[in-house]
């Protein structure tokens, strides 16, 4: 009787408090604290929906905060909302980041940056089929080439700061779509996917700089880019992505924001976007061993919960075949 006992004792306790030490001393990179008070933010996209969202929560805390986006005028709005909600002057700066000379002259003449957010995107929702080549590029163009070209033009000044200004960070926007792929989203997912592949190499080759990378995956979130897409959404992607419940644009940003201070690698923003990052964390790196701990314990039972989803979109996806 003292056996099972202290069998059941052993199981229950010993080895998940083994696994908790273990993770302790294995998980890389080690956690770190990334300051926002008196750095130097750049944030693309920051002139509309979730990238003006942060730029505010970021003025708040004391950043230094510039803005890249395309349209003159919505920059300027976004500059006098900043200045009347916080006091703080922002600087701005107009190019596409598709131009990698534009992108360049724009942080060369910004200065020195301590936290980069690449956050532009553009989302627009189509089958593959009737989707024009045209508009699967542009998808590809912004969101992932335009991702290559902020960080080539930016990582040499970021690198020189280091030293006296601490740790440096780069997130980059992807989305929930980019740990799944889901209908009407074969361009935007290829494009936001792709963006893992990149932080997670680009994270080995620059934690030696003291710079580290965050990636954020938000669900479907009230901006005024989402109107858009709404206008022309596939009602399949409506069905699957209503999966994971909608978000404001603060809430997104502020989860953004605590991932970039906490140098967390994979930045889940609601619950759903909990459970999507600990079936899809694979081999990503993870600074803490408590979500490490996590990861590990119910690898299988999220794999179950991820299955019954593909049941149920499966089932959308057959249901609205036979209805057409
Ligand atoms: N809203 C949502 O449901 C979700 C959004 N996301 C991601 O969050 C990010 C922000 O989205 P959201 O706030 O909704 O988008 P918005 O459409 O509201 O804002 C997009 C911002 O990006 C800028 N931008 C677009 N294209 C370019 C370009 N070629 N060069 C420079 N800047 C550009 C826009 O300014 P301008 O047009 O003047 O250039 C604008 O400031 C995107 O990466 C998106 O994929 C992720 C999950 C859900
Ligand atoms: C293991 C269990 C996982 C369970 C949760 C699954 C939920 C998946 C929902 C995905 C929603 C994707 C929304 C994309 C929004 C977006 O990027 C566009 N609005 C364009 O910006």
């Amino acid at each position: 009787m003292a056996d099972v006992y202290f069998s059941f004792f052993s199981f229950s306790i010993l080895v998940p408090l083994f696994l908790l030490i273990l993770l302790y001393f294995i998980v890389r990179p080690r956690p770190v604290r990334v300051p926002i008070k008196n750095s130097h933010v750049f944030i693309t996209g920051g002139s509309s929906g979730i990238g003006l969202a942060l730029a505010h929560l970021c003025a708040r805390e004391g950043a230094n905060v510039t803005l890249l986006a395309r349209n003159v005028s919505k920059l300027e709005e976004a500059k006098q909302s900043i200045k009347l909600a916080t006091g703080r002057d922002v600087n701005v700066f107009s190019a596409d980041v598709r131009d990698y000379d534009a992108v360049k002259r724009a942080i060369e003449e910004a200065g020195p940056i301590d936290v980069l957010v690449c956050n532009q995107g553009v989302f627009v929702p189509q089958e593959l089929e009737h989707q024009e080549l045209e508009e699967i590029k542009f998808m590809i163009d912004v969101n992932l080439t335009g991702t290559f070209h902020l960080i080539k033009a930016a990582l040499p000044g970021m690198k020189k700061n280091r030293a006296e200004r601490g740790p440096g960070s780069i997130a980059i926007m992807s989305s929930q779509a980019g740990q799944v792929g889901i209908y009407g989203y074969t361009a935007y997912s290829a494009s936001k996917f792709g963006l893992k592949g990149l932080a997670e190499a680009l994270q080995h080759e620059i934690i030696a700089d003291n710079i580290h990378v965050s990636l954020i995956f938000p669900p479907d979130t009230e901006t005024p880019g989402f109107v858009e897409e709404n206008k022309r959404r596939p009602q399949l992607t409506n069905i699957i992505a209503a999966s994971s419940g909608a978000m404001k644009a603060d809430e997104v940003a502020k989860k953004s924001l605590d991932g970039i201070k906490s140098g967390t690698f994979i930045v889940p923003c609601n619950f759903e976007g909990f459970l999507l990052s600990v079936g899809t964390a694979g081999l990503s790196p993870q600074r803490s061993y408590l979500m490490a701990f996590v990861e590990v314990m119910t690898a299988g039972i999220v794999r179950l919960a991820g299955l019954f989803f593909q049941w149920n979109w499966y089932g959308s996806i057959e249901k609205w075949h036979k209805k057409q």
